[in-house]
């Protein structure tokens, strides 16, 4: 090995020499395109002739112009290459590799010496390839095999071959820290160092340990649809975010971050992932949460209930009277037989039953609702149904321009002329001077401006009617929602329904007539109302991610399906860690295959866990059913506590001491977890003096470092360093329907894992549990 370290150094210094060469070579070149650039800006008029005496004049004017805006852009896209440029050596010139091969392509001599890091380096004189960048294709050799024969794919065909030896390092600052022969020694020592450390406020990238399951998803490329179901901390948001690195490298010629978007649960994990593209030298993707399309698209109409609301009510109000009811409503909303029922409605609706709103004007009925709706239904019924709302406004307009007309000649018109101010009647006669050279004494001037006015006052009046039309505005889309709980579903016939039905129905319409949209209603109201007046759709977007896709219910699927018709997508889940009430359906991502057909569904299953130590996962996978699949990283721990307490003052007193002790041990993050934001808040009230300690709410929108307490629903996605579970009794965990919430709670712990329990510890926790937890 001394030799081979030797040897080792000898190229990490050529490569440093030459990143070295290249940095001042690109800094010399984007000083010199800032100033070009600058200097251009500065004196693009004064080198410019402008004369526009005759049209030969006139058009070397403009030809000048043309060719001094190119420069300009010419000039400025090569300083944002060269810049550009310049980040990835600066990025090379901290840790220029991480790996290497050494790969015998069948039919070649000898093997060559591959080595791997962020982005590429050649030799400028010889093109000869220092570093290969991750995603290159021989690249996946180091991720996908052990030493022995070993294959990767290009655009020509598959390349075999013998792979020979595989090498990982650590190299800070120029200077080779250590090198691991990984064809010998057995494990994963840098993964051990890497998983070691501390948590961070945002997450890294995992190139340098990208693990053989892992590279499966990241350089899947075959179907539309890729399902990763994985384990809790099994890496799925971090190959999700190197699979849109890849994805934006091996399409950089077509393809802009701007075309991928992630949906994210919340605000808080959006900011806690948007580091990692930026950390791979890509720009980010786009991030959305599906609460915030639902706000675009309802938001004017409704006050639509966000799920954290939704969730706290289940998780706190088993008082109210209609809990139940709530829970039956959701469960039946969120079922694919009121998907059925929906567009069951939407078919029976081609033939009858459609609602309008009549359009009237100045107090008159223009035209009745029922006459929109008896124009409707005797026009072709062969085209689609949008096709034959989109006829029916165009049918509306018309109308409108007719009134236009006829009211032209009515009192009203004069009356209002005569009541327009002066700057009004300033801008009409503008408009008519501007439109001819009349001459203000004819009496075509008069004639003219006085049509004006009246065409003016009309039209001022009847646009608010037009835009109503063009917004398929006369469509009552409440009111057809409103329908489906007042006897419709019934008479669609073949559901079933919940035992509670009619209370399900009652409390839906009281909430549509508050103007208020519960969460569970608010995806199927907009499902309704695009079957109706069309899909809007986005065919700009290429792919789309949706991480934590246990929480999203069938509709929702079906919605991004449609919303986004040209892309790809990958969703990413732990059916394990599904908390809300309408995911409680979520055994596995089987009926997902529906979106696409199966032909074009890929399913991949984590099972091995990187975040917690062997001990954590140890005892967290004894919480939820066929945990045993779970497979531990071995990284060495503590055994999680368990503190039974005798009253909630103890509570308080000893979490806040355990606090003190794991941050003098070195925890960077502890989390407290609640139940839910209610239990956060008293918790929160109680554990105030401790130094710095913070509460996340649902509109929190960055990840804390120091100590915080969270509803358990706000921590999933993330981690900390040491998790303490604030009340693992068995009067607040009781109910199987919370299981996951808790085993969610308990997978955020990288390092650390306390329970506390106020007596007698929840049922969750097993005879078995008692094996891998230390009890005190
Ligand atoms: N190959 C890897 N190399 C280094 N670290 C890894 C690797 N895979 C996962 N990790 C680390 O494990 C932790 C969990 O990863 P991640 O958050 O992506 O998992 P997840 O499956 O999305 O988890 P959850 O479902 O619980 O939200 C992170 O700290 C991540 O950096």
């Amino acid at each position: 090995m001394g030799n081979e370290i030797r040897k080792e150094q000898d190229y990490l210094d050529k490569v440093m020499a030459t990143v070295a060469e290249q940095i001042s070579e690109v800094e010399a070149d984007t000083s010199k395109r800032k100033d070009e650039v600058i200097t251009m800006r500065k004196h693009f008029w004064d080198d410019l002739k402008v004369n526009m005496d005759t049209f030969d004049d006139y058009l070397e004017t403009i030809i000048g112009m043309r060719q001094q805006a190119q420069d300009l852009s010419v000039s400025q896209s090569t300083h944002r290459y060269a810049s550009e440029r310049l980040k990835r050596l600066k990025r090379l010139e901290k840790t220029p590799y991480f790996g290497r091969i050494d790969f015998h392509e069948e039919g070649t001599e000898a093997a060559e010496e591959i080595r791997i890091g962020v982005s590429t380096l050649m030799e400028e004189a010889n093109d000869d390839i220092l570093i290969y960048d991750w995603r290159a294709p021989v690249s996946s050799v180091y991720y996908d095999y052990p030493p022995g024969s070993a294959a990767y794919d290009t655009p020509e065909g598959m390349i075999e071959g013998e792979l020979e030896k595989k090498y990982q390092y650590i190299i800070k600052g120029g200077t080779l820290e250590s090198m691991f022969d990984t064809s010998i020694t057995i494990g994963d020592e840098i993964l051990q160092q890497v998983l070691g450390q501390g948590s961070n406020p945002y997450m890294h990238s995992i190139v340098a340990t990208i693990q053989r399951e892992q590279n499966k998803i990241i350089r899947h490329d075959r179907k539309k649809l890729l399902i990763v179901q994985g384990a809790a901390g099994s890496g799925k948001t971090s190959a999700a975010l190197q699979r849109i690195a890849y994805i934006l490298y091996k399409y950089r010629e077509t393809l802009l971050a701007s075309e991928i978007v992630l949906f994210s649960p919340n605000q808080m994990f959006s900011s806690y992932v948007s580091h990692v593209l930026p950390e791979l030298g890509e720009e980010n993707m786009q991030q959305e949460t599906f609460q915030g399309y639902l706000e675009y698209r309802l938001g004017d109409s409704f006050d639509v209930e966000d799920p954290y609301d939704q969730l706290e009510y289940l998780l706190e109000g088993t008082d109210d009277p209609f809990y139940k009811t709530r829970k039956a409503s959701i469960a039946f909303k969120s079922s694919a037989s009121f998907f059925d029922a929906i567009r069951g409605y939407q078919k029976a609706l081609e033939t009858a039953g459609m609602i309008f709103k009549g359009l009237r004007f100045r107090g008159e009925m223009l035209v009745s609702a029922v006459e929109i709706s008896e124009y409707f239904y005797s026009n072709d019924t062969s085209l689609t149904f949008p096709h034959r709302i989109e006829r029916l406004g165009d049918w509306l307009l018309k109308l409108i321009e007719e009134t236009e007309e006829k009211e032209k000649q009515k009192s009203w018109v004069q009356e209002e002329i005569e009541l327009l101010s002066k700057d009004e009647l300033q801008q009409v006669f503008k408009k008519i001077q501007k439109s001819e050279d009349a001459d203000e004494d004819s009496f075509d001037f008069h004639d003219k401006e006085k049509e004006l006015l009246v065409r003016m006052v009309v039209r001022r009046r009847l646009k608010p009617l037009r835009e109503k039309v063009k917004r398929l505005q006369f469509i009552n889309m409440k009111k057809l929602y409103w329908q489906l709980f007042d006897g419709k579903v019934e008479s669609l016939g073949g559901f079933e329904l919940p035992e509670a039905w009619i209370e399900v129905c009652a409390i839906t319409k009281e909430s549509l007539a508050n103007g208020r949209l519960f969460q569970e209603d608010a995806t199927p109201y907009l499902l309704l109302q695009e079957l109706i007046q069309g899909f809007h759709s986005n065919t700009a977007i290429k792919h789309v991610f949706i991480d934590e896709a246990q929480d999203y219910s069938v509709f929702q699927f079906e919605f991004l399906r449609r919303l986004f018709p040209a892309a790809r997508m990958t969703v990413l889940g732990d059916f394990n860690q599904a908390i809300f009430a309408h995911s409680d359906h979520f055994e596995d991502f089987h009926s997902l295959t529906g979106l696409y057909g199966e032909e074009e569904t890929e399913s991949i299953i984590l099972e091995r866990s990187y975040r917690s130590t062997k001990q954590i996962i140890e005892f967290t996978r004894e919480l939820i059913p066929e945990g045993q699949q779970i497979k531990a990283f071995e990284r060495e721990g503590e055994k999680p506590e368990l503190s039974v307490v005798p009253d909630q003052g103890a509570l308080n007193r000893e979490i806040a001491g355990e606090v003190n002790r794991l941050k003098e041990r070195g925890a960077s993050t502890v989390a407290v977890i609640c139940k839910s934001a209610a239990e956060s808040e008293r918790a929160f009230e109680a554990l105030r003096g401790l130094d710095g300690v913070k509460l996340v709410r649902k509109n929190s929108d960055e990840y804390e470092r120091g100590v915080v307490v969270i509803p358990a629903y706000l921590a999933k996605g993330i981690e900390f360093d040491a998790v303490i579970i604030y009340n693992a009794s068995n009067e607040v965990y009781s109910e199987e329907s919370l299981r996951r919430l808790f085993y969610t709670a308990c997978t955020r712990a990288m390092h650390h894992l306390h329970l506390y329990s106020v007596g007698k510890p929840s049922a969750f926790l097993t005879d078995r549990s008692e094996e891998f937890i230390i009890q005190k």
